[in-house]
């Protein structure tokens, strides 16, 4: 069972997501992507779809054409676990 992040491990794990917004009091991280054209915005979506699965970990996202908003919470533990860190790290780096 995956554990929710203490307090003073959440405000650490943000320090690195620079472009991740906690969401409080939900426990959730949110990050919007804007792309060219929907073909890149949903090119994303389905990299981001395969690590996803891949680490059987899933967001909650939405697409508006170009527009993507990811969220990250781990509903298994009601709140913000390693697992989300995790995602949004491998997110970020599909951009470098
Ligand atoms: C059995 C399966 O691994 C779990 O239900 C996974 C699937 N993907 C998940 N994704 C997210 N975001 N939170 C979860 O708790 C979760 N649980």
């Amino acid at each position: 069972m995956v554990e929710r992040l203490s307090d003073a491990a959440r405000q650490a794990a943000m320090f690195d997501l620079t472009q991740w917004q906690l969401e409080e009091p939900a426990e959730a991280i949110v990050r919007r992507f804007k792309f060219k054209d929907f073909s890149e915005a949903f090119a994303f979506m389905t990299r981001v779809a395969l690590l996803a699965d891949a680490a059987g970990h899933h967001p909650e996202w939405s697409n508006v054409y170009n527009n993507v908003t990811i969220r990250l919470t781990t509903h298994d533990a009601r709140g913000l676990s390693e697992k989300d860190i995790a995602l949004a790290h491998r997110i970020d780096a599909l951009l470098d």
